[in-house]
């Protein structure tokens, strides 16, 4: 398959390694220190895109594939408030975007135990619950996007939680997301059920980017020749 990378940093890299082992080819990498673009007959001749940029990029990209008639997997987080506009050109453009905030298998089986620990918490009142983050320095998005994926599961199977906050909680409805910056952490997401009696929490520790580059690579082989809008829950319905 051909694949053009939007996106050439930490993530674009490892995409490429693990792409190339899989038996892609790269045929081109558009990033503010390349030269390709999208116009170019090699950004044309991809049969996937693949778009990790930064929150204020993803949605301009994503409407230059839309464009070019390239379907896109993206990465990117920090924009998802606007997900639903661009779903709406995607559909008037008949294109293709996959998007998750979190490519990695181990990421998606802990999405699962998150919704099924907040449907047995949910009788339990007496247990608030909140959730800490933990990412490298360079991350210009807070919360992350899998933290705000988890905390939308939460929401929905937890009656006595209806938004999530960033960092403290002020009114009992809402669920606190308190984001670290520290080092070259590669993503932690802990959840907390705390009563006066004890405290039950799941968390998620990624040890590389593997997992989440190799995920991006399988959503782009299954989103070669689909249409329309897709996600995890496709991709894994499909493995
Ligand atoms: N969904 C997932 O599984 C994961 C998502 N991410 C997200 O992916 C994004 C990228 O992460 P990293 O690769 O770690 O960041 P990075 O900062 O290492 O790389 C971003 C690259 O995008 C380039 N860029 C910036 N603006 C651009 C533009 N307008 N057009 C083309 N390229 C542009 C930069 O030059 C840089 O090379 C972040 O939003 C991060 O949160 C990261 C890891 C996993
Ligand atoms: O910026 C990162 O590094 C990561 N971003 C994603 C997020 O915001 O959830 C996924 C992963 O945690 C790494």
């Amino acid at each position: 398959m051909n694949i053009a990378l939007i996106g050439y940093g930490k993530m674009g890299h490892e995409i490429e390694q693990i792409a190339i082992q899989r038996g892609h080819q790269i045929v081109a990498r558009i990033d503010l220190t390349t030269n390709d673009t999208f116009e170019s007959p090699a950004f044309c001749s991809a049969n996937v895109a693949i778009e990790f940029t930064r929150p204020d990029a993803a949605i301009n990209n994503i409407r230059k594939c839309f464009e070019a008639g390239v379907p896109v997997v993206c990465g990117t987080t920090g924009w998802a408030n606007q997900l639903s506009t661009i779903r709406k050109e995607m559909e008037t453009t008949n294109g293709t975007l996959f998007w998750a905030s979190n490519f990695s298998l181990g990421v998606n089986l802990f999405f699962a135990l998150n919704r099924y620990l907040a449907k047995l918490m949910n009788p339990f009142n007496d247990y608030n619950i909140s959730m800490i983050e933990v990412h490298h320095t360079q991350k210009l998005d807070a919360p992350s996007g899998t933290a705000i994926t988890l905390a939308e599961s939460i929401i929905e199977e937890l009656d006595r939680k209806s938004k999530w906050v960033k960092d403290i909680q002020q009114q009992p409805d809402e669920l606190a997301i308190a984001s670290i910056r520290e080092g070259n952490v590669l993503g932690i997401h802990e959840i907390i059920y705390e009563s006066e009696m004890d405290t039950i929490s799941i968390k998620h520790d990624a040890k590389s980017r593997r997992g989440f580059a190799l995920g991006a690579v399988l959503a782009a082989e299954f989103t070669y020749n689909k249409k329309g809008f897709l996600g995890m829950n496709d991709l894994l319905a499909f493995l």
